[in-house]
């Protein structure tokens, strides 16, 4: 999403090919596919033909997307209500083996007083990377989800939260949680586990209530509705 700013770039390409054909939603599609194969992840085969909404409500994000500070029990039944399964779940979150995540949703690990269930010394280090308990918001300060293999789609983010060196509350409540612990300890030991059914379950995730027909539209600029 760091990276939205290339929608336009490849939407305008598309646009002088084939004008009011491809929609965003398959761009957007499409390209986290690519993504995932660039990062050494599955090559997972999506379908096209998503049409584009016609509206656009910032609450809809605000009442869908998890937040940092979401309960398992939330985010399970968030994903469950889109009928991805418990090892679907945990495998989506291993995208945290690659990115960062901003001072801002860390600090409240850190301070006043470190989460004990975060690993000392790697507490320690997070505090170098964020220095203080209130950063500015326009500081771009960050830590890296995974020091390790920062930039390989791979079951190291599992292997980190064994170590308790996981980033955000959510990640680390993985390892805790009974119903999702078998997972990630399954997954820590088989990388090809972990990319079978981080495919299986972002093809899921990608197939989830498609707009098709007249349902939707094909939008002339991706950051807007297109005029009547
Ligand atoms: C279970 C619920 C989830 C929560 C609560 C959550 C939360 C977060 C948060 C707070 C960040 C840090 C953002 C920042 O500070 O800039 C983040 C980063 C990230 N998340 Fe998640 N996430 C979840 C699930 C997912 C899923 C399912 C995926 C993809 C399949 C994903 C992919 C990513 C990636 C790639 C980053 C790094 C972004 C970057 O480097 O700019 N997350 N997530
Ligand atoms: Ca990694």
């Amino acid at each position: 999403m760091r990276n939205f700013k290339y929608v336009k770039t490849i939407k305008d390409a598309l646009e002088q090919e084939c004008p009011g054909t491809v929609s965003c939603a398959d761009i957007v599609s499409l390209s986290a596919r690519d993504g995932i194969v660039l990062l050494g992840g599955p090559r997972i085969e999506m379908k096209t033909g998503r049409k584009d909404s016609k509206r656009s409500y910032l609450s809809e994000v605000e009442n869908t997307i998890p937040n940092h500070n979401d309960s398992m029990e939330l985010v399970l039944s968030r994903f469950q209500s889109i009928g991805i399964d418990t090892q679907g779940i945990v495998a989506l979150l291993g995208a945290h083996s690659v990115g960062r995540v901003h001072c801002v949703n860390l600090v409240h690990r850190l301070y006043p007083t470190v989460d004990p269930t975060l690993d000392p010394d790697y507490a320690e280090y997070l505090k170098g990377r964020c220095p203080t308990p209130d950063p500015d918001p326009e500081a771009v300060l960050y830590s890296r989800n995974d020091r390790e293999t920062p930039m390989i789609l791979d079951n190291m983010y599992y292997n980190n939260l064994l170590k308790h060196k996981g980033l955000l509350v959510i990640d680390q409540q993985l390892t805790s949680d009974p119903t999702t612990s078998p997972f990630v300890e399954k997954m820590a030991a088989d990388n090809g586990y972990f990319h079978d059914q981080f495919a299986r379950a972002v093809l899921l995730l990608s197939e989830n209530n498609p707009l098709t027909g007249d349902e939707g539209e094909v939008r002339k600029d991706c950051r807007y509705v297109n005029s009547e």
